[in-house]
């Protein structure tokens, strides 16, 4: 009876409930309530009264943000065929639940290497047969296992929420979280999530409160606050809510008159929704005053200065490389989107000339668009940079699937496509293909991509020994540029060791089929630009000739742009009376 209620309220609403106690989700210690207020450390119970100055969206986050006690994930992955597939897929989601902690004074409170693998759980994929429950994503035998699972566990393990590796509606997920007791994060959730935690700039915090709002907008709820009165979050007794619910609708000044609850919430949203492009603006005019500038006086002698932007998929090694190249010391780590915040570093290029790296948010299959569209202004570093490197780790097994995503997202933010064909490959981490390629003796592997799997290759036996299965349970049922610094933290280079590397720009050959062998294991397709470099951040290897690469073809590419001048600058400028003369002579 509860569940048809629900389904009745429709898919926008979002109910913090328990439904044994008709409470709010049990209090894990881990659990906070919303009501703290985005980036702020304050305290879990803290009214809506002191938080009134955060607007009306103290809502937005779901989880601790208490760096000694990250939250703990249980992580639900829908089957993938092949093996090796839901190999990757299961482990970038237990590296993502992981990934979800916030630092305090910059430093985690844990080594990542040292987090154990989270509790996870492999059950049936109802997408793959084409037919997901609108309800509940999962059909009954599925949603019924997770719940045994959870109850089994609750003791020893004590889960905060669950993380479904899959996209979810809005009444999925609600419909989820109250048949398993547990808030119930999907992928756009957890990601927008992970952004929000690892956020510290001005300009970060804003565009990922903004990502959040967006996804919220969806999946509204009303609670009932300490001391009864309504407001957003889960803490507190979680209203139900119609489009015609009881409303606050006239009364107070804050209520237009005749407003549903369900409007006077949307309104709120999008009050604060202006409010933060307002400021996001301002990000982005700075920024583009900044880049300017940069561009046109930014070089050693005040001449102009190029921009490189380092993209790739997260976890690839950008900040590694770039600290590498610039010898400057980017944070860099195994959490996944490590870097929110973009950082800009000066290199020397081999030549002599001077450029700036700039080290920015990782991408990811599946990004969420509200994350791509929120982060316009940071991305738009990329869009306007001078040339692209794209950084490609190559031990992942899904290679293929990275490439192709960044080349989809850079295209979504509206890189032109003559950027994107001038693009630099490296193929990094390459000091681990060698390692497993010499432990395996699988020199001649090649990675098949979904469509390309042969009936009886990949068997049920590839997925991972240790994680759990609910298949056989199933009741058949569902068979840097820190902004606030401003770029005064550009760290110069210019040391006698780099003057001394070779001036010599390679040769075009050097860099081309022959001079760089195939990765092993590394798929080659249509994609595979000319060039490309083997590096290896941590080891050093690969550094000079990606820097030399990087000069040859900012020189091809200045040339280009002087020969289609021509020897006469051809800027539009208004006309002089001596033009006019000449022009009738
Ligand atoms: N073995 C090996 N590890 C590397 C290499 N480059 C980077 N790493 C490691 O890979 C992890 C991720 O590196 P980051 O530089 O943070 O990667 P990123 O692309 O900046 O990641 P995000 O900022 O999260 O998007 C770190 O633990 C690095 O030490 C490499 O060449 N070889
Ligand atoms: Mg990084």
């Amino acid at each position: 009876m509860l569940r048809a209620a629900i389904s009745r309220l429709g898919s926008r609403l979002r109910l913090y409930h328990d439904p044994r106690t008709h409470h709010p989700f049990p209090a894990s210690p881990r659990l906070r309530a919303l009501s703290t207020g985005r980036g702020k450390r304050s305290s879990p119970t803290a009214s809506p009264a002191e938080t009134d100055d955060d607007g009306p969206l103290r809502g937005l986050f779901t989880l601790s943000r208490d760096p000694e006690c990250p939250p703990r994930l249980l992580v639900v992955q829908p089957r993938l065929r092949p093996g090796s597939l839901l190999d990757s897929k299961l482990s970038e989601a237990l590296n993502l639940a992981n990934s979800l902690e916030e630092p305090r004074d910059g430093f985690y409170h844990a080594e990542f290497g040292a987090k154990g693998a989270p509790p996870h759980l492999v059950v049936q994929n109802p997408a793959s047969r084409g037919r997901s429950y609108a309800d509940t994503y999962f059909g009954p035998g599925t949603v019924d296992n997770v719940k045994c699972y959870l109850r089994a566990s609750e003791s020893e393990e004590d889960v905060d929420a669950v993380f479904v590796n899959a996209i979810l509606s809005g009444i999925q997920q609600r419909n989820l979280e109250v048949a398993w007791g547990k808030p119930v994060l999907d992928r756009v959730g957890l990601i927008i999530e992970i952004f929000n935690a690892h956020a510290e700039t001005k300009e970060a915090k804003l565009q990922s409160e903004l990502a959040a709002l967006m996804y919220m907008k969806t999946r509204l709820v009303r609670v009932r606050g300490p001391g009864g009165r309504l407001t957003f979050g889960p803490s507190g007794e979680a209203e139900v809510v119609s489009a015609r619910g009881r409303g606050s609708g006239g009364r107070g000044s804050m209520s237009g008159a005749g407003e549903t609850e369900l409007q006077l919430q949307r309104r709120r949203i999008q009050e604060r929704r202006v409010k933060l492009l307002a400021q996001i603006e301002d990000v982005r005019r700075t920024r583009a005053i900044q880049r300017s500038s940069r561009k046109r006086h930014g070089g050693s002698f005040g001449q102009e200065l190029v921009t490189v932007a380092v993209v790739g998929y997260t976890n690839a090694g950008k900040s590694t490389l770039v600290s590498a190249l610039s010898e400057t010391d980017l944070y860099s780590d195994d959490r996944l989107f490590a870097t929110v915040d973009p950082r800009l570093r000066s290199v020397i290029l081999p030549s002599g000339r001077k450029a700036l790296l700039s080290d920015t948010v990782g991408f990811i299959s599946d990004l969420p668009i509200q994350l791509v569209e929120a982060f316009h202004a940071t991305l738009e570093e990329v869009v306007e940079a001078d040339m692209l490197v794209h950084v490609l780790d190559s031990s992942a097994p899904n290679l293929e699937d990275h490439r192709s995503t960044v080349l989809q997202v850079l295209q979504q933010i509206g890189v032109s496509q003559e950027k994107i064909n001038n693009m630099i490959e490296v193929w990094n981490k390459t000091d681990l293909v060698d390692e497993n390629a010499s432990s395996d003796g699988v020199e001649d592997e090649i990675f098949l991509t979904e469509g390309e799997e042969e009936d009886g290759i990949f068997s049920e036996e590839d997925v991972p020994s240790e994680q759990s299965s609910l298949d056989s349970l199933d009741d058949g049922a569902d068979s840097e540029e820190n902004f606030e610094d401003s770029n005064d933290e550009i760290s110069s280079k210019e040391s006698s060791e780099m003057k001394a590397m070779s001036p010599e720009l390679p040769s075009k050959e050097c860099f081309g089929e022959l001079r760089v062998p195939d990765v092993v294991g590394y798929p080659l397709t249509q994609h595979v630009p000319t060039c490309h470099v083997k590096t290896s951040a941590v080891a050093g290897i690969g550094l000079q000739e990606l820097l030399a690469l990087i000069d040859r073809k900012l020189t091809e590419q200045q040339n280009i742009v002087q020969r289609s001048y021509g020897p006469f600058d051809r800027k539009w400028r208004p006309s002089s009376v001596d033009d006019e003369k000449a022009a009738e002579q």
